[in-house]
């Protein structure tokens, strides 16, 4: 057969690096990303970009440890790389802490990122209302300028970029050969997935470039995460509330929480507020689907549903899609082969 010709759907961190490990995978492969908005108007634009895995309640915890070292190491490698600044990555120390003793001392990450251990007691000084923490290095992608060096790197494969709504998978089946389905929170409608919520996210981007180390609380409610040029200020999770618009008491909020960890926030300039829907579920849905209609058969492969985790895993989930559309493409050269006995 002819070289495949695959879409992806959607051009978050998801479907951009999807279609990347595509090319790279099987460069043979013609690869088109169709999506209703590209960056800097995506969910991922919104993120705070740091590696710090969420746990998937469905989703065995050796997957996503795979998934999380797979991402860890490929940025790490850019990190250290001529490309880090342009890419937007980074390494960043800083501490988690906790006002009780987590359910686990030592989370399925721990061994991944770098230098983890228990906070000492003069650390922990800085934090009154904790007794608890740890410390140690991750990485951090700064959103937007990541979103635009996969695009370049795309581009430099050969990828064409289209801006399309799709309002069914279906209407691609007579341009290509195989669909991929990255529209994160989008597939609710999509393809119907009544699984998949939208949990909102609030944060605030201020410039406060003294601000060297992150600082999560344990529970998530509340972190500070220096970026190159900005520092990220969250959070919040509304479960089901489909609102993009920023809601200025919930930016007093997070400010003043913030500000009890770090005092000197006080002084940060430039306060930017931006909204974002994570696309949650039990499970991210990586899988692949024939779908059928009058005897045709389209094949697809779904990646979507990343939740909190959309960065930390980006890179691992990527690799299983490519794995999965190799698997269509090895279908399609069969079904072709066996027409032409
Ligand atoms: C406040 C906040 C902070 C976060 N911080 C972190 C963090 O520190 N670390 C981390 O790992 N994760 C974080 N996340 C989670 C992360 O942002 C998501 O997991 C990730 O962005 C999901 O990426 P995605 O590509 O699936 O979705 P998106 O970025 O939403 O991309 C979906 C794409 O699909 C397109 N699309 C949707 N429907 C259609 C359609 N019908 N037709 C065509 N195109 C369509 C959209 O236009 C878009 O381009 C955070 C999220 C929020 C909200
Ligand atoms: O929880 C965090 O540390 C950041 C994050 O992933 C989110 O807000 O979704």
């Amino acid at each position: 057969m002819a070289a495949p010709k695959v879409a992806v759907v959607g051009a978050g961190v998801i479907g951009l690096s999807t279609a990347l490990c595509i090319v790279e995978t099987y460069p043979s492969c013609s690869v088109t990303i169709l999506s209703e908005q590209f960056s800097p108007n995506t969910t991922s634009d919104v993120a705070a970009g740091m590696l710090i895995p969420h746990t998937y309640p469905g989703t065995p915890i050796h997957v996503q440890k795979q998934w999380f070292k797979e991402t860890f190491t490929d940025l790490f490698a850019i990190s250290n790389s001529g490309e880090a600044s342009e890419a937007g990555i980074h390494l960043v120390s800083g501490w988690q802490i906790f006002k009780n003793p987590p359910k686990e001392e030592l989370p399925f990450w721990s061994d991944v990122v770098l230098g983890f251990r228990p906070m000492s007691e003069a650390e922990l000084q800085k934090f009154p209302q904790h007794r608890f923490g740890q410390a140690f290095t991750t990485l951090k992608c700064d959103c937007p300028p990541y979103l635009l060096w996969l695009e370049k790197r795309l581009k430099a494969n050969g990828i064409q970029m289209c801006t399309r709504k799709v309002a069914d998978l279906w209407e691609l089946h007579s341009d290509y050969n195989v669909i991929v389905n990255c529209a994160g929170i989008g597939a609710h409608q999509l393809v119907g997935d009544e699984k998949l919520f939208p949990v909102r996210g609030q944060v605030l981007k201020v410039c406060a470039p003294w601000v060297k180390n992150f600082i999560r609380d344990g529970d998530g409610s509340t972190y500070i995460y220096p970026g190159i040029h900005r520092v990220t200020l969250g959070g919040t999770r509304e479960k089901e509330n489909w609102s993009l618009s920023p809601d200025p008491g919930t930016t007093k909020d997070i400010f003043d929480r913030c500000c009890s960890f770090e005092p000197s926030l006080r002084g940060a300039q430039d306060i930017e507020v931006k909204v974002g829907l994570r696309p949650a579920r039990q499970c991210v849905r990586l899988q692949r689907e024939v779908l059928r209609r009058g005897g045709v058969k389209l094949q697809m492969v779904h990646n979507y549903g990343h939740g909190s985790g959309g960065f930390s895993m980006h890179r691992g989930t990527a690799k299983e899609a490519a794995r999965l559309v190799g698997e269509c493409i090895a279908a399609l050269q069969g079904s072709s082969s066996r027409a032409k006995l």
